[in-house]
């Protein structure tokens, strides 16, 4: 009997909060914990932050870049955030698809909104909360990645990026860092074991059924 478990249809995660929730610290755990899963990088106009590593973090464009981006369709989604452009390319997520592969975005309301329009099957989105935006601030104050201003702009963006989290399939508060993780986990998990993502299963069954006992 053939106990082949391919192919499979790959799980888009999509993790997403106001700036400073704690989404990137969760996606990087379960990047950690699983090895199977690939980051989507983003492309963004944003400056560099010290610490990060272009290619890695995101990759870091001009506007003009980002334009010629947009212009040939390179993006599956990609929104205006915080002042900044940040997209998704297209490519890598096609590839990790045909592949069976599940692909992680730590992304805005805006590109997870796309992606759910266009790949309606494949798309499982999170929406992280924060436990009070007194301790968004403090998150943000905390990494000491931004400048006053740019923390003041994202506080004062974050209401109108928690309105949208009735558009998602998931949403939890993250205030205890590890029982968070433990729920964004058991989620991804959940999502994998659908039988609908798990295209073998027929071809199991039949083999199971066809054994004599
Ligand atoms: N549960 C938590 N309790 C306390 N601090 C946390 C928790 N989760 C994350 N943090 C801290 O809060 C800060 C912001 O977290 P993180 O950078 O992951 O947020 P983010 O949502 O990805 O922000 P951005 O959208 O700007 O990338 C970090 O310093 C992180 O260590
Ligand atoms: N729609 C998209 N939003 C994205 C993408 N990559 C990141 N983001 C969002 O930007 C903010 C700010 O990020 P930061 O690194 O400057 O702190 C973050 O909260 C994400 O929501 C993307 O590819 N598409």
């Amino acid at each position: 009997m053939s106990n082949d478990r391919t192919p499979r249809r790959g799980v888009l995660l999509i993790v997403a909060s106001p700036s400073g929730a704690g989404k990137t610290s969760l996606c990087r755990r379960l990047m950690a914990d699983h090895g199977g899963l690939e980051l989507s990088v983003s492309m963004t106009t944003r400056d560099i932050r010290p610490g990060e590593v272009a290619g890695r973090d995101y990759h870091f464009v001009d506007h003009a870049a980002f334009q010629r981006g947009i212009d040939a369709d390179a993006f599956l989604e990609w929104a205006d955030v915080h002042g900044n452009r940040y997209g998704s390319p297209r490519a890598p997520v096609d590839k990790a698809l045909s592949e069976g592969r599940d692909v992680l975005f730590d992304i805005d309301w805006q590109g997870a909104r796309q992606i759910a329009e266009k790949c309606p099957g494949d798309a499982v989105r999170v929406f992280i909360l924060p436990p009070s935006l007194e301790e968004l601030r403090r998150r943000l104050v905390t990494r000491s990645q931004d400048a006053d201003e740019v923390i003041e702009r994202r506080i004062k963006n974050a209401k109108g990026e928690i309105e949208h989290c009735a558009e998602f399939d998931y949403v939890f508060v993250n205030d205890d860092f590890d029982r968070s993780y433990a729920e964004l986990a058991h989620i991804y998990h959940a999502e994998r074991s659908r039988r609908f993502r798990n295209t073998w299963v027929e071809a199991y069954r039949e083999g199971l059924l066809s054994e004599d006992v």
